[in-house]
């Protein structure tokens, strides 16, 4: 037995942070975020106790109104900042915003401000904010190497958001802190958030002098182009979305669940001060409560429920969310509802990282950048529209008692009507977008989940066949699908397994026949419901004549093309739906799924002018239906990443074969079926 192919172990490049100067860069970012959360949260607080004595509706406003101002300028000074972190040296516009926002900030607690004056810091502060993020954006890729700078970013999204729960611990404990100083020091009676907001400008202090000392800077900067302004990138991210119903479904859940989100931090102080009876410290462990279960979800939820289909979770965490929500809402209980936070938080965590990887994998390389910005801009100004209307719905409503004989026994406030309609959102939201991505229809959804809660595999008629292992290879045409089985079926041959070595359409007598109807272009015109039709028909005679019965025999069954190319050449290809072309083929093979699908991607414009001789029916098919299809492999692999490996298809064969066969080498069964190991066992010793 020939011992499988390893890729050989390179040497890893040192981690990003063993380079000093963005080391420096990325310590400033951390203090910076953790003051800019802190800065949230002190500010939001300080708005609701200046009004403490108004009425429900004026406190409410107050609260909503520190959120306007803190989202108000992203939405239109961003491109103007853009282009001046482009133009001016980066270090000294660091530098004096970081000043800046120190004096700004200290100005509140040192001139005890008033409303009018905390609305005016808070909207000088984001404004300078516009000037420090495109700054440091645009500084790392001057202190990092290129292949660096993929983990550079990853550990600048750590900090943006990883900052945010340790900040509302830090909060909670200086409101303690604070109260308990005010016993001690006259200046804090009375001022519980001011402690806060001191450690908020110090951290910009910090930065100020960190950044200062960051002398890798470049100091002139070549002129970049403005970035486009905020309806500009949302008319042009329409363009794109609108034509890819994935990414239609992905868009809509992600707003849906900001949009809920944005109700509940609009609400959130008023709700822990009023419903709850808690102080800042309470607010502050709520607050805190959502970052920690959105980081739990990001990390352990799609973990936990491996098997369930990425589409489906998605939808399913964001209609979840709805309940707990609701649940937040109507329960007076401040343990209770921290606890359901951290669940509601893990619901968007899960739904935030699946959307944010599925939209990464499945929108090409060029248009990713205009769709994230495109969904970022969108969240913006929906997060600015919900967290502005949420106070203002909760204070127009006011306060009521639900009495019993004249005694009051429930408050039901403006808080909670508006938590209950994001409740209703997010589950019409979750609804829409399963509508629009599931990719299991006709399986109940309930028997997918508690198989998933399970670790089971998705139930399929032929479970029994499970003793061979099979491998599907799905990519455009010329991707190297057919080079890669016959290799694979090579090396594991090589290995002493039992291998089928198959492809569609065509492997069996009909098959053949099919295959003929099919791609010989005489056939022009050929409607596409009958081209999906033969296609599945085709799949159901290979499936019972050769897939099937080699895998109940126990052999490695490998398929040049499965289900797969159905839905992205008919469904994606010729607009077919893709519910209806999943349902016959589910049909076809009786629900039996590839346990392992290699894509191989391959940029049409490379595949196609690999093929010799003349084109059939469906190579002379358009670029555009081309990659149409490339983007439905994608975001098919994208929505089961753990059934799926996606492989470079312009790599040299042998990297492409390596990556193949580390994949495949995870699944392997013992090449000696267990029975023979018996058979084995019970021979009598061999005597001379
Ligand atoms: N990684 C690669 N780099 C360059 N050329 C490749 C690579 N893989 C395969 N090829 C070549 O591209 C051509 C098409 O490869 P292959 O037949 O394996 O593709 P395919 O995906 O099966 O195509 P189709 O589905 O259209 O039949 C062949 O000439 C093959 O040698
Ligand atoms: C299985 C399957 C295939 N097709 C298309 C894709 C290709 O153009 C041909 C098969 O040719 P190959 O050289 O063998 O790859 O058929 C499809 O449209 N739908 C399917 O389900």
């Amino acid at each position: 037995m020939t011992s499988p192919g390893r890729s050989t172990a390179r040497r890893k490049p040192p981690h990003v942070l063993a380079n000093a100067p963005f080391r420096k860069l990325w310590t400033a970012m951390s203090v910076c975020s953790l003051g800019d959360w802190l800065n949230l949260l002190a500010l939001t607080a300080l708005a609701g106790n200046l009004t403490a004595g108004e009425d429900y509706r004026t406190q409410s406003l107050a609260v909503g109104g520190v959120f306007v101002m803190k989202l108000l300028p992203a939405i239109v000074l961003a491109p103007l900042a853009g282009a001046f972190a482009d133009r001016f040296d980066r270090r000294l516009t660091m530098f004096v915003a970081d000043l800046s926002r120190f004096t700004l900030v200290l100005s509140i607690p040192l001139l005890d401000a008033n409303y009018q004056w905390l609305i005016i810091a808070t909207f000088l502060v984001e404004c300078v904010n516009l000037f420090w993020v495109p700054a440091k954006d645009a500084t790392v890729p001057n202190l990092v190497p290129k292949e660096r700078l993929e983990a550079a970013n990853q550990l600048s999204l750590l900090v943006t958001y990883g900052t945010a729960p340790v900040a509302a611990l830090l909060f909670a404990m200086l409101s303690v802190a604070g109260e308990g100083l005010g016993s001690l020091i006259p200046y804090f009676a009375e001022r519980d958030t001011h402690l806060a907001l001191f450690v908020n400008a110090l951290a910009y202090l910090i930065s100020a002098f960190l950044i200062f000392t960051l002398r890798d800077i470049p100091r002139s900067n070549v002129a970049g182009v403005a970035a486009p302004s905020v309806p500009r990138q949302i008319a042009e991210g329409w363009q794109f979305v609108r034509g890819d119903r994935l990414v239609r479904g992905l868009i809509i859940g992600m707003l849906g669940a900001f949009a809920a989100g944005g109700a509940v931090i609009g609400v959130a102080k008023i709700y822990v001060q009023q419903g709850l009876g808690g102080g800042d410290a309470a607010y502050g462990v709520v607050f805190g409560a959502v970052f920690a279960g959105m980081a739990s979800g990001m990390f352990f939820g799609t973990r936990l429920l491996r098997g369930l289909s990425r589409r489906r979770l998605f939808g399913l965490s964001i209609i979840v969310a709805g309940p707990v929500l609701a649940a937040i809402a109507l329960i007076h209980n401040l343990a209770i509802v921290v606890l359901l936070t951290v669940l509601l938080g893990a619901c968007a965590g899960i739904a935030w990282i699946i959307g944010y990887t599925m939209i990464g994998l499945e929108v090409e390389d060029q248009l990713r950048g205009r769709t994230f910005s495109f969904l970022q801009s969108l969240a913006r100004v929906t997060l600015l529209a919900v967290v502005a209307a949420a106070p203002m719905l909760a204070g127009l409503y006011g306060s009521r008692d639900v009495t019993i004989s004249g005694e009051p026994v429930y408050r039901f406030d403006g808080s909670n009507l508006v938590m209950l309609i994001g409740a209703l959102l997010a589950v019409g939201v979750g609804l829409l977008s399963l509508r629009h991505m599931d990719d299991r229809k006709g399986v109940p959804i309930i028997a997918d989940l508690i198989a998933a809660v399970r670790g089971e595999q998705p139930e399929a008629e032929h479970a029994e066949a499970s003793r061979g292992v099979f491998i599907a290879f799905e990519g455009g045409e010329g991707s190297g699908k057919t080079t890669q089985s016959r290799l694979l079926a090579i090396w594991l041959r090589d290995q002493g397994y039992d291998v089928v070595q198959t492809r569609e359409p065509g492997s069996t007598k009909v098959g053949m026949r099919l295959r003929a109807i099919l791609l010989d272009a005489v056939h022009q015109g050929l409607s596409a419901r009958s081209e999906a039709l033969l296609y599945a028909a085709d799949r159901a005679e290979h499936v019972e004549k050769v897939i099937l019965p080699a895998l109940y025999r126990g052999a490695m069954v490998i398929s040049d093309r499965y289900v797969d190319s159905s839905l992205a050449y008919q469904g994606a290809g010729r607009s077919l739906e893709q519910e209806d072309v999943a349902r016959i083929n589910a049909w076809a093979t009786g629900g039996l799924v590839p346990d392992l699908t290699v894509l191989i991607d391959t940029p049409p414009s490379i595949g196609l002018t690999r093929l010799g001789g003349a084109a059939d029916r469906i190579e002379s098919e358009p670029m555009e239906f081309h990659e149409r299809v490339r983007r439905e492999f994608r975001a098919l692999a994208a929505a089961a990443p753990d059934r799926y490996l996606v492989v470079d298809g312009t790599l040299e064969q042998e990297a492409v074969s390596r990556l193949i066969q580390d994949r495949v080498h995870e699944i392997l069964p013992d090449p000696v079926p267990r029975e023979a190991e018996d058979i084995t066992g019970t021979m009598p010793a061999i005597r001379d």
